[in-house]
């Protein structure tokens, strides 16, 4: 062992930052958020209100909300430069990497780039926050070959994210539990797109690079990609027998089951699939879709049966999307939606009291090897 300091693969267990934004308190089964149960937060208010309270340090009075509403909604007009890109994408390109590049090309409109100030950076990530899903919105349906769809000033912000995204106007259960989707999607903690983010902010890079390498790392199966992987498997598996089967064959494999297990939570249930559940539960009901609901319970319990884990976020919320007409493809890129709002405030705090992250390593490799 070179490094004189203890190595934790993958730095599990690692305090990595300090901050205010956000805990996952595991005992307490509670996520923190700014001081408040995110739970109760999904439960009481709005994606609009939390993101604000993430962004700015506390609740919107009306007021504030309205505007905060109209900054973003006038965001969701995008650049000429990125409604014309969109048909040059090519059509393999995944939703995740339009995303990503979508968002490169929204840094090309910023014109205060360089000033890294909380007041700035609130800027940028109102800015990034409302582009977001008409860039996800815009270049999938470009690619689907299907016309983009202008947002309705009269409805909600989340409710026209749907809208956008589906060409469908969402009734009062699907905007409520799709609301609630996004609270549930919007901080925690420090997962690894949000180390992701806090590292490249760390070298004083913009707010735009941090939100590009933290879409890439939430691509990834192991984090924000399980949303769709799992609604594929339940679609493989059709009926619950099927699940059972499919989970056992995988299991025998030795196969990961996809929205199962966490690094923080490990053996206790994620506090957000409890609420998904319920929200999957009131959905199924309604499009008489039980069957669905009960393959997933069916899975969650075999599972549990089987290796003691429980399910993730991202188990409940694919089936919900699902029953809430999204395609697949679009879940993830959902996720980094909400999730922008996280990953905003992180920025903001990286930059606010920053220092470099710069780790060293235990090194595994040969020495002394002279030229000849
Ligand atoms: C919103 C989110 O991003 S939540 C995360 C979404 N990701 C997923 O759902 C992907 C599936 N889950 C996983 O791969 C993991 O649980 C992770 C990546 C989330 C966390 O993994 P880690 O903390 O690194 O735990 P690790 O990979 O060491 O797993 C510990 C043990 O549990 C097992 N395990 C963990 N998750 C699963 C799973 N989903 N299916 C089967 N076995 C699992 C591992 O095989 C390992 O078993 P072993 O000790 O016998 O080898
Ligand atoms: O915390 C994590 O590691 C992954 C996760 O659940 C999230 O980002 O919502």
């Amino acid at each position: 062992m070179s490094a004189e300091k203890e190595y934790s693969p993958g730095l599990e267990g690692i305090i990595a930052a300090e901050t205010s934004i956000s805990y996952l308190d595991v005992e307490q089964e509670q996520i923190v958020i700014r001081g408040y149960d995110l739970i109760e937060l999904a439960e009481n208010r709005h994606f609009l209100d939390v993101a604000y309270l993430l962004l700015y340090g506390s609740l919107p009075d009306a007021a504030e909300k309205e505007s905060f509403h109209h900054r973003l909604y006038q965001q969701l007009e995008l650049p000429e430069v990125l409604t014309t890109s969109f048909s040059l994408f090519p059509s393999s390109m995944s939703a995740m990497d339009m995303l990503r590049t979508g968002i490169s090309l929204l840094a090309g409109s910023e014109t205060n780039m360089h000033d890294l100030s909380a007041e700035a950076n609130q800027k940028k990530a109102v800015k990034l926050l409302g582009a977001i899903p008409a860039i996800m919105a815009g270049s999938y349906r470009t690619q689907q070959n299907e016309s983009l769809v202008s947002p309705d000033p009269s409805m909600s912000f989340s409710a026209n994210m749907l809208y956008m995204l589906t060409g469908e106007k969402p009734g009062v259960l699907e905007t409520e539990v799709f609301d609630q989707s996004l609270v549930a999607y919007i901080e925690h903690e420090m997962p690894n797109s949000t180390f992701a983010a806090r590292v490249i902010a760390s070298t004083q890079a913009d707010m735009y690079g941090a939100f590009t390498g933290a879409v890439a790392s939430l691509k990834g199966p192991l984090h924000g990609g399980a949303n769709e992987a799992v609604m594929h498997l339940l679609l493989e598996a059709g009926t619950p027998d099927g699940v059972e089967r499919l989970f056992r064959e995988k299991l025998a494999n030795k196969e990961r089951i996809m929205g199962f297990g966490h690094r923080v939570y490990m053996k206790k249930m994620d506090p957000r699939a409890q609420l998904m559940k319920k929200s999957l539960h009131r959905l199924a009901e309604k499009q008489d879709r039980m069957d669905l609901y009960d393959m997933c319970v069916r899975g969650e319990e075999l599972i549990a049966e089987e290796k003691g884990l429980h399910p993730n976020l991202d188990y409940y919320a694919a089936p919900v999307y699902y029953l809430l007409g999204i395609p697949i493809d679009l879940y993830t890129p959902i996720f980094f939606a909400s999730r922008a709002a996280g990953l905003g405030a992180h920025v903001i705090e990286q930059h606010s009291n920053n220092r470099l992250f710069r780790p060293r390593v235990d090194y595994t490799g040969p020495r002394g090897i002279t030229l000849t």
